[in-house]
């Protein structure tokens, strides 16, 4: 399918005349065809006017409408074949086989939400039945549900083409909620994008949607996002990218006339604690573990483990050298995109020129303009304690160890730490005890906690957090991985007394959703 560089204004291809941009090849930094329309004001206002008009009869269908969808999605982005994840790797810099499995994880993920669709329990559903004889007052019928918010914006993130992009996991708990969708492509990933939004344009001939569902709008530089996060019909954000990026949106979003919430994901340096007895048992193999899952991806996860803390002695030794060795032995990789590139670069220049900061280890030499090269540093939990603002995210392949005196020392290090997406323990049975006390303070930092594992690479399921307090996210109340990330595009209404005949399907006796009823769940 020949790339012909149009928006999808309100699932309509359209083609704008004046200057456009190019995608770049990540590999080289040099230009790729062909040239893709900026979106003009004109493409938003109809992008929006058609989401609005869209909106009540999208929402208003049955879920099991809205479930054909998602999944006439995923069946026609897999329809798309080798040239998509050709395209996506050319664009990214990333490897074909993690391209691969971001697709399976894109489809995957719009199935689910199709699954959580046709069970309903997400709408929450609550009924408290009248009882008009009670005294000293009758108590009046309650039914409650959720519904959806509105028009929502979505911003592509360059870090995965597909799974948080046009099709990903925003695109699809918006959708699922009975949302339509505008997204703001990347620009690191044109192609991908177009191809992404032909599949979810045809999904909605197909099926019947009304053409508003989608649209995908481009633009270089600030001002069609910035159009799109003030525009009065747009009622709601999701955000993959930069602190500088998510906070200035949540600004435009407060600052509205009437505000609306941004669902941003930032910045995370996934704080992971090696206790004593792990590392006294496999200091070794957690020093591979590490690098390992430090430099998956050229370290463009936000999951990514960017800050190590453990109790000073031999054992850590043991680590920090088998780190050290497999960090020397890791290949530079072509980082996402020249901007981010020099974004790391700089971010690593910063952190060897701190005099609290030891650089231990470097992978190997850049192969390419844009080959982001390992990076290992230590300090010490005293010089952390006096400075924290070394914690701040350095995207890409870089981390921190910090090498702490005592139990009080690691302690305290932690009450300094901003919000993160996750918090990891390394531990041994012997390390149990201190494993709980430290687990209250983790639990307020992060939004998932593990043991014995590595933060990169977020299962997809019910049970899953990718949230967590500021910076991480925006709004740590809400996640934007697994089913319940639907709950951020939803919001609840009661409805009192209403005859059977105007309530909605969900709220009828007869219905079969899962429900709480006069207290009891029908789960
Ligand atoms: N923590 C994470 O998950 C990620 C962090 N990043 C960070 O972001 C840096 C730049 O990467 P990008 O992906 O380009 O992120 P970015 O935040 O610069 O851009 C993301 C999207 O938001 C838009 N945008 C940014 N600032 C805006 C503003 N003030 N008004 C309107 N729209 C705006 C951009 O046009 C783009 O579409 C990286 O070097 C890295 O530090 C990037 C990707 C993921
Ligand atoms: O680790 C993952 O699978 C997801 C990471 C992520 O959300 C991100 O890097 O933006």
């Amino acid at each position: 399918m020949a790339l012909t560089g149009e928006l999808f204004v309100a699932s309509k291809r359209v083609s704008r005349d004046g200057p456009g941009f190019k995608a770049v090849a990540a590999a080289t930094g040099t230009e790729i065809e062909p040239s893709f329309s900026i979106a003009t004001t004109e493409d938003v206002e109809t992008a929006a006017a058609a989401a609005e008009a869209a909106f009540p009869i999208y929402s208003g269908l049955p879920r099991e409408d809205r479930a054909k969808f998602l999944e006439a999605i995923a069946d026609e982005i897999e329809a798309l074949g080798d040239e998509l994840v050709e395209r996506a790797m050319q664009e990214s810099g990333l490897p074909q086989a993690r391209l691969t499995g971001e697709r399976g994880r894109t489809a995957g993920q719009l199935r689910l939400f199709a699954k959580e669709l046709r069970l309903g329990e997400y709408l929450r559903a609550r009924i408290d039945h009248a009882i008009p004889d009670r005294a000293p007052a009758p108590k009046p019928d309650l039914r409650l549900r959720h519904v959806p918010l509105g028009p929502v914006t979505v911003f592509g993130a360059s870090n995965f083409p597909l799974a948080f992009s046009v099709a990903g996991g925003d695109t699809a708990s918006a959708l699922a909620a009975g949302c339509p969708v505008i997204v703001k492509g990347h620009s690191a990933h044109p192609g991908t994008s177009e191809l992404v939004a032909g599949a979810i344009t045809r999904a909605a001939e197909k099926t019947g949607m009304p053409a508003g569902v989608f649209s995908l709008i481009n633009g270089a530089g600030n001002t069609v996002g910035q159009a799109l996060v003030t525009d009065p019909r747009i009622k709601a954000v999701g955000f993959t990218g930069s602190r500088g990026g998510g906070t200035a949106l949540m600004k435009l979003a407060q600052n509205r006339p009437i505000p609306i919430p941004v669902y941003a994901e930032m910045s995370s340096i996934n704080p992971v604690f090696l206790l004593p007895g792990a590392l006294a048992a496999r200091a070794e193999a957690l020093g591979k573990g590490y690098i390992a899952s430090l430099t998956m991806g050229a370290g463009q996860f936000c999951t990514n483990p960017g800050l190590v803390l453990a109790l000073e002695g031999p054992d850590l030794d043991t680590f920090v050298t088998s780190a050290s060795d497999a960090m020397c032995g890791a290949p530079s990789q072509v980082m996402l995109t020249p901007g981010i590139h020099k974004a790391y670069e700089s971010g690593v220049a910063r952190w060897a020129s701190a005099p609290a900061l030891k650089l231990v280890a470097k992978g190997q030499e850049a192969s390419g303009p844009t080959s982001g090269r390992g990076a290992l540093f230590t300090m010490t939990g005293a010089d952390f304690i006096a400075d924290p603002s070394h914690a701040e995210e350095v995207f890409g392949a870089a981390s921190l160890l910090v090498r702490c005196a005592d139990i009080a020392e690691l302690q305290k290090v932690v009450t300094l730490l901003e919000g993160q997406l996750t918090a990891t323990l390394h531990l041994a049975e012997s390390d149990t005890e201190l494993a709980r006390q430290l687990l209250p303070s983790l639990e307020r930092l992060a939004g998932r906690i593990l043991a014995n594992g590595w933060p990169t690479g977020v299962e997809v399921t019910d049970a899953q957090v990718h949230g967590g307090p500021f910076p991480s996210t925006s709004d740590g109340r809400s996640t934007s991985v697994g089913t319940l990330a639907i709950d951020r595009f939803l919001r609840p209404v009661a409805y009192q007394d209403l005859p059977e005949a105007l309530l909605p399907a969900e709220l009828r006796e007869d219905s079969s959703v899962p429900r709480r009823i006069d207290g009891k769940p029908t789960l």
